[in-house]
């Protein structure tokens, strides 16, 4: 059985002013029964670690490179997301690989570095609009899965994000059918190549994750919890979230 998790990426949003959101969450998120995340712009992880450390809640990076140091202007390695209070890292987000050309063998190296620094890694995959119109998303995250995780990670180090790129942001949800029958497959691929370990990775969905399809999304078949972007910006709403993954 895999932990629970309610993970929010705040992407490139929030000032320091924004880190009264993470206050008003302290109630919710003692009374939680899982785990909650929030992933801030590098900018603010320590400043909402330190507020974070007052009450039971995880703050991640949004990415990481995978050299411990060195000459890479602009990015930021896994050990100095570590010593800046983060505990967990987004790595193959669809906007990176989009972006800035991320491949799975890229997130692997990625993965590698963040598990070093004792980080725990949420691994995204999930397919394009064309993709799955073509009918090929059970292909393509199962590559996803196959080339963005290193063999050698445990399950307590990695969680999978399941977030079919069409609905991030967009306000469009794949129906609970389809969520099911990708992470089922994700269950399937894990356990393959891990036996009966891979029943202990939480399983993420992400994409529109809303108060209002919050529960019905927990309910759905190796549904661990969620990657939610927009509804993580605010208390009010990711408070929702939260409550529904508990009472799940
Ligand atoms: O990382 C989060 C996802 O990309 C989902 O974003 P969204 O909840 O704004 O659709």
């Amino acid at each position: 059985m895999a932990r629970k998790l309610a993970a929010g990426n705040w992407k490139m949003n929030g000032m320091t002013a924004d880190l009264v959101e993470v206050d008003a969450l302290a109630e919710v998120v003692e009374a939680a029964q899982c785990e909650v995340l929030l992933c801030p712009p590098a900018t603010l992880i320590a400043p909402m670690a330190a507020r974070a450390g007052l009450m039971s809640l995880y703050v991640g990076g949004q990415t990481c490179h995978s050299a411990g140091s060195g000459a890479h202007t602009g990015d930021i390695s896994a050990a100095m997301l570590a010593d800046a209070g983060a505990t967990h890292v987004i790595l193959g987000h669809s906007e990176r690989r989009a972006d800035h050309g991320e491949s799975s063998t890229d997130v692997a190296l990625q993965v590698t570095a963040a598990i070093d620094a004792g980080l725990v890694a949420i691994v995204c995959v999930g397919e394009t609009e064309a993709e799955r119109d073509a009918g090929v998303t059970l292909q393509v995250v199962a590559s996803q899965v196959a080339g963005s995780i290193p063999s050698g990670a445990a399950p307590e180090q990695i969680v999978v994000a399941y977030e079919p790129v069409w609905a991030i942001g967009t306000g469009r949800t794949p129906t609970l059918e389809q969520i099911a029958e990708v992470h089922d497959h994700i269950r399937s691929e894990l356990a393959t190549r891990r036996g009966g370990a891979a029943d202990a990775i939480p399983l993420l969905y992400g994409g529109s994750v809303k108060p209002g399809n919050a529960a019905e999304i927990f309910a759905v078949s190796n549904v661990d919890g969620a990657l939610v972007g927009g509804a993580s910006l605010k208390a009010a709403d990711f408070s929702g979230i939260i409550e529904a993954l508990s009472a799940a």
